[in-house]
């Protein structure tokens, strides 16, 4: 690359022209240095990589002979300072990635990805806690679409173990219980200590004097249900399957509610309608952040519809919340399917006409809470699975799923995350907690929570 001009620094992730370009007559009004390209090759451990719209890290200040570990605060100086001026000059970079590659005679490959645009820049603390600059980039339009095997493995610090995991306090929290460990790390604290105040339960527990309704009846499909024309669910999902076969089952689309074949189904349990119901299938990890406390991300690529997890913990009425004297729980999701099915509390109203299931009335549900809050909940405060460590994002790349799978009562759905994008390994599992704002209110006071996502449209607030 240096050799053709592409990128003309043996080292530097970030090009740019220096201040001897302004003698030139023809840059006269531009202000340098002024960044042309970067390379995108997983140095850094705040990089993102969505593709098209990218979070790069600015240079200097990480550890380039050990462990690539940012080990200092980063300086508003040179390629830093390029890429702020390339921003403010509305010039556009070249994205230059670097792939591992065992047929190349350095063990790596580059792609040229196109001409992006620096849209946002600012400073924050990274993962290790000291100061790095970041620039979000966006790709220009109207260049060849990018194929997603191109960036799916930019992130080329997947550990392939765990002894090459950095910080690692914990090999499994779920202690054997899911079908894939789930380590846990902390390279934040020192000294380095595990999630706590909470045991790991990969099942819901049902409070008592929660009535869990019956068993649907189900389809009468052998195998697996294959014909959406005789299987009895597909026709309660508006005639289609909501899962396709790939990956072993993406859901194809968001909806109000995806009803799975359950117990009493004919089909068996390869069957593609009961997807959400197969446990993990990507190796996760629990890790710790600077500013939210603890987060998961993924070793693994995760493609867009594929299941990630199911909430579990505690499931219980909502209103047996106030009775029980916790100062402050973080971990009550409420089972609000019937805000998104009616497109309540400025939720965007989701695809699928379901015919709701027999026994089901809306309005009835409706008038379970007068004050419109859920009937229902599930508390991971003392006892809950992976799910529970996931963070909001106002960009989130997973989304909430309801999902019915032994019985038919919307009122106690399962609440099942799905990625809503490709998502590239190791970057933070996020999804929207969908606070109205002002919505939490405590002894008769609005209460708010600074929001931490980092996204471009962070509303700030949690709620
Ligand atoms: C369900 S827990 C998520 C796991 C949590 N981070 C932990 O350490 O266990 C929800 C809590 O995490 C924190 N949190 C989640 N997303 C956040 C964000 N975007 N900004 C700030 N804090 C966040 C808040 O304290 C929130 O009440």
């Amino acid at each position: 690359m240096v050799a053709i001009g592409f990128h003309s620094h043996w080292l530097n992730g970030i090009d740019y022209m220096g201040q001897t370009y302004k003698k030139k007559d023809k840059y006269k009004h531009y202000t340098f240095p002024l960044a042309v390209a970067i390379v995108l090759s997983g140095i850094y451990e705040d990089d993102q990589d969505n593709s098209d719209e990218v979070v790069y890290t600015g240079q200097g200040g990480n550890d380039l002979l050990g462990n690539k570990k940012q080990i200092s605060d980063q300086v508003m100086k040179r390629g830093n300072l390029a890429l702020k001026h390339s921003m403010e000059e509305s010039v556009p970079v070249r994205v230059i990635r670097g792939h591992a590659s065992q047929n190349s005679y350095c063990g790596k490959l580059y792609t040229y990805d196109g001409l992006y645009k620096v849209i946002n820049c600012w400073d924050e603390f990274g993962a290790s806690g000291f100061k790095v600059f970041k620039y979000r980039l966006k790709r220009i339009d109207g260049q060849p679409t990018l194929i997603s095997n191109q960036v799916r493995y930019v992130r080329a610090e997947v550990p392939r173990s765990l002894s090459e995991l950095q910080g690692l306090i914990c090999e499994d929290i779920s202690g054997g219980q899911e079908n894939i460990p789930i380590p846990a790390t902390n390279s934040v604290d020192d000294p380095p200590f595990a999630p706590t105040g909470f045991s790991y339960q990969n099942y819901m527990q049902v409070a008592e004097g929660v009535v869990i309704p019956e068993v649907s009846k189900g389809c009468t499909c052998n195998g697996m249900c294959v014909d959406p024309n005789v299987c009895a669910c597909a026709k309660l999902n508006g005639s289609d399957f909501p899962y396709v076969r790939r990956d072993g089952g993406r859901l194809i689309e968001a909806k109000a509610v995806v009803i799975e074949c359950g117990p009493k189904c004919g089909c068996g349990p390869a069957c593609v309608n009961r997807t959400s119901q197969k446990g993990l299938k990507y190796r996760l990890e629990v890790f710790r952040t600077p500013s939210k406390g603890w987060a998961v991300r993924s070793w693994d690529f995760i493609p867009s519809g594929a299941t990630v997890c199911e909430y579990v913990g505690r499931l219980m009425p909502t209103k047996e919340l106030e009775k029980e004297n916790v100062p402050e729980n973080n971990f009550i999701f409420e089972i609000d399917c019937l805000q998104t099915m009616k497109g309540l509390d400025g939720r965007e109203m989701r695809s699928g006409n379901v015919p709701l299931p027999s026994g089901v009335h809306l309005d009835r549900v409706e008038n379970q809470n007068p004050d419109g809050t859920p009937e229902f909940c599930i508390d991971a405060g003392q006892i809950g699975g992976v799910a529970r460590f996931i963070n909001h994002s106002c960009e989130p790349n997973l989304f909430v799923q309801c999902v019915l799978s032994s019985h038919h009562d919307i009122r106690l759905a399962r609440i099942v995350l799905f990625a809503a994008d490709n998502i590239p390994p190791m970057q933070e599992l996020t999804y929207d907690y969908g606070y109205a704002l002002d919505s939490v209110v405590v002894d008769g006071k609005v209460k708010k929570m600074p929001c931490y996502c980092g996204a471009r449209e962070c509303r700030k607030r949690l709620y």
